[in-house]
């Protein structure tokens, strides 16, 4: 199967004007960029925050774009090394020659630094701003923490707005019309509205949905939904895992999950190749479920629940932490086969209401004595004796679509008699 692009890439806003809906933020986020580029900066850093998925890091990718900038990027996880830290100052002190390109050094999620252990962190931070000679843009969901303070005074608060249900459709029909898409409008509010503000998560289901089922409808977002509530809990739970950045999130990720250690035991046993593909993350790994199968060995035989804890250590830490360099890991959330199979088995379960419906009135019983009873017969004479069950349907006003669930490999013998007793 080609690897398909995540939509939250290929959509991301290319131009500051494909923004949508933070006018305050990006006059703001443009003025203190070219206060930089003049070389007169009023604050050295500017510091985006809002809620997630709202445009805080498309606005500085697409001013970038804009601005022939490139983008110098950190990640909170890597605020705690400071080879890391003293890598990016170096490259944000270092004067710019006639030929380099210009640059923003961009540091993602700063509310990610947490704890008395980061405060190294915070320092270094600081440091940066004393000597860098780019414009440094920060990102947080939450900066009100009591440890971020000193960030936000060094910064130019800029506030992202959460983006609103209409937003959200705007953007969504957008894709809908370059995918060539059929999309029903009902379709799309009922995702904007699931999605809470958060674009990248309804463009995410848009994608899992126009993939697994070619068409988004009202009736295809509600089953995805109940799909997720239903066999999605190991989906967010590997996410979060594999993604955490710090041993807290990984392990909380599994004691959290709604399911049993054992099935998440089996999903992420089948899931480390996926995210992993450096040989020894993938050893390191297994090693620590293996771990992790050991100590549930020992509870199931002794009893001593106690050891649950270690457990949870080496199936969350244990696996999160086999990786070598940290990296967002984004694997599509759901297997499209298994969304596919969804489609075709509900759409069977709906066949088979339907003879149900139709044959339970004709026949005085109820739809699940004929669901129980009738239809298995039925499948036996349809399969075996098509003009036989061409004349069955005929007298009982089957639709094709019924006669082709019934007769399964003998539907085209079945329709020819059916088509022509009709006439
Ligand atoms: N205001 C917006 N206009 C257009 N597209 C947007 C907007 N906000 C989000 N998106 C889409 O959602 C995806 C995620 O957005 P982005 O990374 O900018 O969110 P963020 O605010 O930085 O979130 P987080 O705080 O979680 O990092 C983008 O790739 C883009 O496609």
């Amino acid at each position: 199967m080609p690897r398909r692009i995540p939509w939250i890439i290929k959509y991301r806003p290319k131009k500051i004007a494909d923004v949508v809906n933070q006018d305050k933020a990006k006059k703001q986020f443009i003025q203190w960029l070219e206060s930089w580029l003049k070389g007169k900066p009023s604050k050295k850093a500017a510091l985006l925050y809002g809620p997630a998925g709202c445009g805080k890091t498309s606005l500085v990718e697409a001013a970038a774009n804009e601005y022939g900038l490139e983008i110098v990027e950190m990640n909170a996880s890597d605020f705690r090394r400071r080879q890391d830290i003293e890598r990016i100052a170096k490259t944000a002190a270092s004067m710019r020659s006639l030929f380099a390109r210009g640059k923003i050094i961009l540091l993602d999620e700063v509310d990610g630094i947490s704890g008395t252990a980061d405060k190294g962190a915070i320092y270094a931070i600081l440091h940066l701003l004393e000597i860098t000679r780019y414009p440094v843009v920060m990102t947080a969901n939450n900066p009100w923490d009591q440890k971020l303070r000193p960030l936000r005074d060094a910064s130019l608060m800029i506030s992202f707005k959460r983006l609103t249900e209409r937003n959200v459709v705007i953007v969504l029909k957008r894709i809908c019309q370059f995918e060539k898409l059929e999309c029903e409008d009902a379709a799309l509010k009922e995702i904007a509205r699931r999605s809470e503000g958060d674009l990248r998560s309804a463009i995410n289901d848009l994608q899992a949905i126009a993939e697994g089922f070619g068409r988004v409808t009202l009736n295809w977002v509600r089953e995805l939904s109940a799909y997720r509530t239903r066999e999605y809990a190991p989906f967010e739970a590997l996410k979060k895992m594999f993604n955490a950045k710090y041993i807290f999130q990984a392990k909380s990720a599994i004691s959290q999950a709604n399911i049993d250690y054992e099935t998440m035991m089996i999903w992420i046993n089948e899931h480390i190749p996926t995210y992993y593909d450096d040989p020894e993350e993938i050893w390191r790994a297994y090693e620590a479920l293996s771990r992790a199968d050991v100590y549930m060995g020992r509870i199931r035989k002794t009893g001593s629940w106690d050891l649950l804890s270690y457990v949870f250590d080496m199936m969350g830490p244990g696996v999160a932490f086999a990786r070598k360099i940290y990296r967002y890991r984004w694997k599509p959330f759901r297997s499209p086969q298994r969304l596919q199979l969804l489609a075709h088995t509900k759409r069977s379960r709906e066949v088979r209401e339907g003879i149900a419906m139709t044959l339970a009135p004709r026949l005085i019983t109820s739809r699940t004595t004929i669901k129980r009873d009738v239809i298995p017969f039925l499948k036996i004479i349809f399969t075996q004796a098509p003009k036989y069950a061409a004349r069955i349907a005929l007298a009982y006003g089957l639709t094709e679509e019924m006669i082709k669930w019934l007769a399964g490999p003998k539907s085209s013998e079945v329709l020819a008699y059916y088509r022509r007793f009709k006439r």
